[in-house]
């Protein structure tokens, strides 16, 4: 990692689903010792403390599908502004969920920055849906969506611009729940996936060599890493609130961490999904700061 400046900032969202505790996951997190563990490493770390999120105080709310659509656009804006300024500061963002609807603003922030960023989504879902092919009306469902343009004319225009991202610039890894409004939309876009069946199949090793070689093909000036706790299997991070079998396993998951270390091609990232509540012992959380760990270098000798 370049940047030896670390800034973490908390988001305590559980809006934009229905289990309610993820809300906790910064503090989790916190608590498996994020800040010692990256310090170590010899980072300049800072807390920033936690996002304000806000209560949708309008008596005529807005008739949509969209669960608590007014408190996630409060939320992403003030987290997008965040992100903005830790950045015009020089640090590394470091984001900390709270459910993945929180994307929406991290990359709202970071497209201020870079006009090519790539962004990895580890993650057992896509997170692809629009109001019009959501299951179940949960923003979480839809960050990925949002950031490339669509969605809610709301959402797509946090912080009063659209597309974040481009779709040729995502890279999904880890994908076993894909709705089917979501596949039309990964086939249409031309989305870059890799599912578990290429997991399998190719191993981790070349899955991660072959993404960082479509980053590098693509010319991206930055590259987000938006990892769901639940791309992993759920074994090893049961604290989650839409668990799917068959994921990502432990070490898999280390080893492209490392390699992503190793390419030095890491400019922000965000560990969501994060349920104290639903987990076992704080295990989900203890699983996102050893990945941290990986991720910002640490070595196994
Ligand atoms: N970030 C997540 N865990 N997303 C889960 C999404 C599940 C489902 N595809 C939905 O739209 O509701
Ligand atoms: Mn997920
Ligand atoms: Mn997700």
């Amino acid at each position: 990692m370049n940047n030896k400046q670390i800034s973490i900032i908390g988001v305590p969202m559980d809006l934009g689903q229905n289990r309610r505790g993820v809300d906790m996951g910064p503090s989790a997190i916190r608590y498996a010792g994020v800040v010692e563990r990256l310090e170590a490493l010899g980072y300049d770390v800072t807390d920033e403390g936690d996002i304000i999120i806000p209560k949708d105080l309008t008596t005529d709310k807005e008739m949509t599908h969209l669960r608590n659509l007014e408190e996630v656009i409060g939320a992403s804006t003030n987290l997008g502004n965040k992100v903005h300024d830790v950045m015009e500061n020089g640090k590394f963002p470091l984001v900390l969920g709270g459910d993945h609807s929180i994307a929406i603003g991290t990359l709202s922030g970071l497209a201020d920055r870079y006009q090519n960023l790539g962004v990895i989504w580890y993650d057992a879902h896509a997170d692809l849906n629009t109001a019009d092919t959501s299951p179940s009306g949960n923003i979480h469902g839809m960050p990925l969506a949002v950031s490339i343009g669509l969605g809610h004319e709301k959402l797509v225009n946090i912080r009063d611009f659209a597309p974040k991202i481009k779709p040729e610039n995502v890279v999904i890894i880890g994908a076993r729940s894909v709705d089917p409004g979501e596949r039309e939309l990964i086939k249409e876009k031309g989305i870059k996936v890799f599912t578990m069946h290429e997991i399998d199949k190719l191993g981790m090793t070349t899955v991660m060599e072959l993404t960082m070689n479509y980053f590098k093909e693509r010319r991206v000036d930055g590259v987000h890493l938006s990892l769901d706790l639940d791309g992993i299997d759920p074994l090893y991070t049961p604290g989650v609130g839409t668990p799917v079998p068959g994921g990502i396993n432990y070490r898999e998951s280390h080893l492209a961490m490392e390699m992503l270390y190793s390419s030095n091609m890491i400019t922000s990232a965000e560990f969501v999904e994060v349920n104290p509540i639903l987990d076992e012992k704080n295990k989900t959380a203890d699983v996102a700061v050893a990945l941290m760990g990986s991720l910002f270098g640490e070595k196994l000798l």
